[in-house]
C-alpha cells in the first residue's frame, strides 16, 4: 500500500490516497500498525483520503490507538495539500467533507505547491449535550472537573471533536503527562476527550500543548487550537484573533463575528513510501 507522511505544524500523519489504494477491512488495526514509532512508519495516526459526492474530496481520520475521530484540523490542511499537489482538484479554493461537515479551505502556494492553507472550521459546539460532556452549562466555563485528588477549571468546545481546555500559570508536562491521561478518560466525557493546557502570553498570544485522545502527546492539534481560541474568548482571557504556539510551530486563529472559526497554517509532505506490512 502506496502512503505519504505529512504534517501540520509537527503533528504528523500517514496519508494513504484511496482513489487509488485499497485498504483492508480493519482500518483501525492498520492505523494502530502504521503510527508504531519503532515497528511501523511511525505517526500520530492514519488519514484516509477518498473520493467524495459533495466535494473534492472526503477525509476519515483514525488516532494512533485506532479510534475514529470526527475532525482533525492539521490533518484537513494536509489532505487539501495533497488534493492540490497530486492533481486531484486544480483550483486553490477547495472543499473537503469531514465528520463536522464540508469544510472549505484556501491554499497559499511556494511554488507550484501548497505551503499554507486557510481553513473555515465551522462554528464551535458550545452545546454541552453535543460536545459531548456532562459537565454543567452550555458550554461548561471554567467548571469544576473533579480529578480526585485536584480539581481543574476547565472550559469545554468542540470543533466537531470534543476538547476540554485548561488554562495553568506555566506549561510543563505535570500538566500535559500527568493531568492529561486522566481528562482524557474522565467520566465527564462519555466519547473520552483532547486535554489542551493553555498559557496566556498576552490577549492576542497563547502557548499550548496537548494530551490527545486516542494519541498522547502531538506537536500540534488544530481542532485544539480552534477549540482553544474560542474558550480564551469565553473566559475573557484573550481575543477573537489569537497566533498559538505549540512545540511543533504556530497556528493562527479568528473567531470570526460570523461565528465560524478561521485558522491558518502549514502544511508539508516529507516523504513517499510502500507499506508493505500485515
Ligand atoms: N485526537 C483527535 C483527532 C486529531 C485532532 C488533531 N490532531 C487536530 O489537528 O485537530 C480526536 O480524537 O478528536
Amino acid at each position: 500500500m502506496k502512503f505519504t507522511k505529512m504534517h501540520g505544524a509537527g503533528n504528523d500523519y500517514v496519508y494513504v490516497n484511496c482513489f487509488e489504494e485499497t485498504l483492508p477491512e480493519d482500518i483501525a488495526s492498520l492505523a494502530v500498525a502504521v503510527s508504531d514509532r519503532h515497528k511501523g512508519i511511525g505517526s500520530d495516526g492514519l488519514i484516509l483520503i477518498c473520493p467524495s459526492e459533495k466535494a473534492d474530496a472526503r477525509m476519515r481520520m483514525f488516532n494512533a490507538d485506532g479510534s475514529e475521530s470526527e475532525m482533525c484540523g492539521n490533518g484537513v490542511r494536509c489532505v487539501a495539500k495533497y488534493v492540490y499537489d497530486h492533481g486531484i482538484a486544480k483550483q486553490q479554493t477547495l472543499k473537503i467533507e469531514t465528520g463536522a461537515g464540508v469544510l472549505h479551505l484556501d491554499l497559499e502556494l511556494a511554488g507550484s505547491r501548497v505551503s499554507q492553507v486557510r481553513v473555515n472550521m465551522g462554528k464551535p459546539i458550545l452545546n454541552s449535550a453535543e460536545i459531548p460532556t456532562l459537565l454543567p452549562g452550555d458550554p461548561p466555563v471554567d467548571a469544576e472537573l473533579e480529578l480526585g485528588d485536584q480539581s481543574l477549571k476547565v472550559t469545554c468546545v468542540s470543533m466537531g471533536n470534543p476538547h476540554c481546555i485548561t488554562f495553568v500559570d506555566e506549561l510543563n508536562d505535570h500538566w500535559v503527562h500527568g493531568v492529561g491521561p486522566k481528562v482524557e478518560v474522565h467520566p465527564m466525557f462519555p466519547n473520552r476527550v483532547n486535554a489542551e493546557f493553555i498559557e496566556v502570553v498576552s490577549p492576542a498570544e497563547l502557548k499550548m500543548r496537548v494530551w490527545e485522545r486516542g494519541s498522547g502527546e502531538t506537536q500540534a492539534c488544530g481542532t485544539g487550537a480552534c477549540a482553544s481560541a474560542v474558550a480564551g474568548v469565553l473566559t475573557g482571557r484573550s481575543e477573537r484573533n489569537v497566533l498559538i504556539h505549540l512545540p511543533g510551530g504556530d497556528l493562527r486563529l479568528e473567531w470570526a463575528d460570523s461565528d465560524e472559526v478561521f485558522m491558518t497554517g502549514p502544511a508539508v509532505e516529507v516523504y513517499q513510501g510502500v507499506w508493505t506490512g500485515p
